[in-house]
């Protein structure tokens, strides 16, 4: 049986194509691309339509203020480290963080990994420190710093496919089985508090979650929902070609099936660009990414664009302004979109607009002003009266030291003993768990 190309079912699905697309690389060899997206779009996809539909209905309840979202993982994936110790520490770090939000916020909190596909990277520079072109992520070409590994490969794409779908299968895997069961998750969430310094802090937090699982456990309550859990991946969706390849129809209506939730970065949100035409044709839920100079005029015809229909969830917008401007900036869009009548997920990123060069040379960001980002995303919309719908954030499950600050008050002099990202600095998981307590308390005051 042969596949219809989606773009005979969906007029101007491939609309993109006639417009100026950001950020995509410089293919040397168009035939062997073309090779590639003819085998790409034949494999069975990533995820399942049934599975995007889920989410889609999951982000409804997170825009009507009835859930909250997680999404995190690495800020560039790649294939060397695309290995089972690395994946079980991501996910285990985000069912760490879901337990101690969903306390904190006493609503389902809906979990999506940056993961299983997050291999393209939109760069500020077409070359490097060093002159060569720069790493756009293990989909495109290698982040060794050599020549000829610089120049962008098509059958990285296939790579990267295999990868996601090796990655997935190991995801759905963990929501089922051990890694997901509430008690493990909260033991670990204990051990954190045991050894964390921030632990005296969050130990009446942990001892009330200890309180309430006993609670439950003397009720009888020992069901299936307590041992599993759903666990969606996202990434951004840079590289049209693969994405358009991943594609497949569904009951009449296209979905980008390489992942369940795709954005839009900062740098390709051009409203005349072809990422947002590409993704206005999808049935998935999708994000945007809103910096610091978006009027309340732009994320209008963003809203307006990408939820044609008015369906609730349909848009994450994910502000990422920085910590001294999102007090500032992100109010006037709020009172704006909400006017609109559009119902979307206000998401805070509060990595991407918090980075900068450590003395020492490094890229990093400050886990206070990560903090003071969210404290800002929350005071805006408790003063609106909204709901701050969730957070996404650049995580590892790894010891690493990218970040300053924290509990281990990581200092310039330490960011060289773990520097191991190869684009931005994460959270490490003592961070990023300190992080979810204080968002936790966010949630709750
Ligand atoms: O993750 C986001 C971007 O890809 C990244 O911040 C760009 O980094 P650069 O400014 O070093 O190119
Ligand atoms: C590139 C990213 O973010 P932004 O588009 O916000 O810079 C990202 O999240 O990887």
């Amino acid at each position: 049986m042969t596949l219809t190309d989606p773009a005979e079912l969906v007029p101007g699905l491939d609309r993109w194509r006639e417009l100026p697309a950001a950020q995509q690389p410089a293919w040397p060899d168009r035939a062997a691309l073309d090779a590639v997206l003819g085998t790409l779009s034949t494999v069975p996809p990533i995820v399942a339509p049934s599975e995007v539909d889920a989410l889609r209905a999951q982000l409804a309840d997170v825009a009507q203020g009835k859930a909250f979202l997680l999404q995190g993982g690495d800020c560039a994936e790649t294939f060397d480290l695309n290995t089972e110790p690395h994946l079980q520490a991501t996910t285990r770090t985000l069912l760490q963080m879901a337990v101690v939000l969903t306390y904190g916020a006493s609503v389902p909190v809906v979990k999506v990994g940056r993961v299983a596909g997050q291999y393209a990277k939109p760069r500020s520079s077409d070359t490097d420190a060093l002159g060569l072109p720069s790493y756009r992520g293990d989909m495109v070409n290698d982040l060794e710093p050599v020549l000829e590994k610089r120049i962008p490969d098509p059958y990285r794409l296939v790579r990267a496919y295999a990868n996601s779908a090796a990655a997935m299968n190991m995801i759905r895997a963990y929501a089922k089985g051990g890694l997901a069961d509430l008690h493990a998750v909260h033991n670990w969430n204990q051990d954190f508090v045991a050894s964390s310094p921030a632990g005296v802090r969050y130990e009446v937090i942990a001892r009330e979650i200890d309180r309430a699982l006993a609670f439950m456990k003397a009720c009888g309550v020992d069901s299936e929902a307590l041992r599993a859990v759903e666990l969606y991946n996202s990434h951004e969706a840079l590289i049209l070609d693969y994405e358009r390849a991943l594609l497949r129809m569904h009951e009449g209506r296209p979905y980008a099936l390489s992942a369940h939730f795709v954005w839009v970065g900062e740098r390709t949100r051009q409203m005349d660009g072809a990422h947002i035409e590409f993704v206005s044709q999808l049935a998935n839920p999708i994000g945007v990414k809103i910096g610091p100079t978006t009027t309340p005029e732009q994320a209008t015809e963003l809203v307006e664009r990408l939820d044609p229909d008015g369906l609730p969830g349909k848009l994450t917008l994910i502000s990422r302004m920085g910590n001294g401007k999102i007090r500032d900036v992100l109010p006037a869009i709020v009172e704006k979109v909400t006017a609109s009548g559009h119902q979307v997920v206000w998401q805070c990123d509060p990595m991407h607009g918090n980075t900068h060069e450590s003395p020492s040379g490094y890229k990093t960001r400050h886990f206070d002003r990560v903090v003071d980002e969210v404290l800002g995303f929350f005071d805006v919309h408790r003063g609106l009266g909204t709901w701050p719908g969730g957070i996404h954030v650049e995580l590892t499950g790894e010891d690493v030291t990218e970040c300053l600050g924290g509990a281990m008050e990581i200092s310039d002099e330490d960011l060289n003993s773990r520097y191991e990202t190869a684009c931005d600095p994460r959270l490490n998981t003592g961070q990023s768990l300190e992080l979810a307590f204080l968002v936790a308390e966010m949630l709750r005051g």
